[in-house]
């Protein structure tokens, strides 16, 4: 997910009624006016149809401590869930997508890439490589039948597309099984048609059909009702593209060289040790990643199966780097980013932004700084442009001191039937979806 979306921040947690059910005094008929202007400026007066009936987190409920976390709705019989996929116009068909298979792969592929995200100016727009998508849609005990698409039945091109994996997410103490819904996407000639609550409703029921009843999810619009509000900040890599491309601007009282210069990385890492990750590995990395998400509120609770899917580098998706003593081959620190380059609409010099995202990055040794500094020095090598990274987990404790910038936009996260009392902070957050 991008910055697709310009908005002014996380909302607040503005009680919004008045719990004695008496009239309201002078003093609340102040709140509410406030409440009313706080509301409007973040966008949450506005009626969602769809998403006022779903069992998620209501925008009226915002700041009403009273509610219980958990489940919102309790699971019905698994023979109650509708057996038959939902109706769509009488011209489309639903398909189930064999990502295995090279056609089929290369059809998602090319519908993401000229149809999903992109920046609020219509610059860029993610162009998610094949290898990614079979990677972010193949972990662990995934369903194929979560990987929906729609096609018009008299030309059987794809038209829309929306998919879901399993993971094990932990809320608090609560481990819980749900689905990361992900990209979700409508033909460009195709939207506001109301295709996507269906496309919605239908991944609904093939997740209920395998008895889940949660979800997780990402987007760059505000719905009811986000956990948390992120935002991106940027790494420029090779600055001179990037303002040529019209990624980033020429600072005030700032040349060229100059800001070549202070974008300049070293040639090879500092810390000792540091080495791409191999499959060895993997039960290391999984004890020091859970012990450090186990700090986190939200985040995902990783197998060693888990981590060999997520994390083990695969050429032009995911990479990985560790750091062992030299004395007892610990593994002491981890670093990771995957790859998702966006295409640059309209340029005539440049085509693609080679874009590194921060993944998961976990210290026990080397301070953070350090070791993002040398996760840029790879990303660099590596020819990446840009390095991003979301304000979670200890994100901020490093993002100014390197370098990066704030980007315009936020990327809000959610859950599905799952309620969470209070609004969180980004760095109480330890999960990044794709
Ligand atoms: C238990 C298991 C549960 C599993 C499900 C968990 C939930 C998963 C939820 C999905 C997680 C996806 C995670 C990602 O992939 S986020 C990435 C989303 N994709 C893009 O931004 C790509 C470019 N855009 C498009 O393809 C279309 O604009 C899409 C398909 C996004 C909407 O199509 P269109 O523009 O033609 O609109 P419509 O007329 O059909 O429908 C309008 C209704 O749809 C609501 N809408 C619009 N955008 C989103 C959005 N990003 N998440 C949730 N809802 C969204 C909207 O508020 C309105 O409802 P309401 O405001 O009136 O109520």
């Amino acid at each position: 997910m991008v910055d697709s979306n310009k908005s002014s921040g996380p909302p607040e947690e503005t009680p919004s009624h008045n719990p004695n059910g008496n009239a309201p005094s002078e003093s609340d008929l102040a709140l509410d006016e406030i409440t009313g202007k706080v509301q409007k400026s973040l966008g949450l007066e506005k009626r969602h149809k769809f998403w006022e009936s779903q069992p998620v987190g209501q925008f009226k409920d915002l700041g009403d401590t009273s509610l219980p976390e958990g489940p919102i709705e309790a699971p019905t019989p698994l023979s109650e869930v509708k057996q038959e996929p939902y109706n769509l116009p009488t011209m489309y068909e639903w398909i189930t997508c064999d990502i295995d298979s090279d056609e089929m792969c290369t059809e998602v592929y090319n519908l993401l890439a000229n149809n999903y995200v992109e920046d609020d100016e219509n610059m860029f727009r993610f162009n998610y490589s094949k290898e990614f998508l079979r990677w972010a849609l193949r972990p662990p005990g995934y369903f194929k039948s979560w990987h929906i698409g729609v096609r018009v039945k008299s030309s059987k091109k794809l038209v829309a597309f929306i998919t879901g994996v399993p993971a094990r997410i932990r809320v608090r103490d609560e481990i819980v099984t749900m689905a990361e819904v992900n990209f979700l996407c409508v033909h460009k000639k195709l939207r506001s048609k109301r295709l996507a609550p269906v496309m919605i409703k239908e991944v609904t029921r093939r997740v209920h059909l395998e008895n889940i009843w949660q979800a997780a999810y990402t987007a760059g619009i505000i719905i009811p009702t986000p956990i948390t509000s992120c935002q991106y900040w940027h790494r420029s890599l090779n600055p001179k593209k990037l303002i040529e491309v019209g990624f980033s601007r020429l600072g005030p009282r700032m040349t060229m060289s100059r800001t070549i210069k202070l974008y300049k990385l070293p040639e090879s890492t500092v810390t000792p040790g540091f080495r791409k990750m191999g499959l060895h590995d993997v039960p290391a990395v999984t004890r020091i990643l859970r012990n450090y998400l186990s700090q986190f509120v939200v985040a995902p609770d990783f197998s060693e199966h888990d981590v060999e899917h997520w994390l083990l580098p695969t050429e032009g998706v995911i990479d990985s780097y560790v750091a062992e003593s030299s004395e007892t081959h610990e593994i002491t620190d981890f670093c990771s980013f995957y790859t998702l380059p966006s295409s640059i609409l309209g340029n005539k010099n440049h085509s693609t932004l080679k874009a590194a995202y921060s993944y998961y990055n976990v210290c026990t040794k080397t301070p953070l700084l350090q070791l993002m500094n040398d996760a840029l020095i790879v990303a660099k090598q590596k020819e990446f442009d840009v390095f991003n990274a979301l304000d979670v987990m200890h994100n901020d404790t490093f993002l100014k001191e390197l370098k990066f910038g704030p980007g315009d936009g936020s990327l809000h996260y959610y859950l599905y039937n799952y309620r969470i009392r209070h609004t969180l902070k980004p760095s109480e957050l330890g999960l990044v979806l794709l």
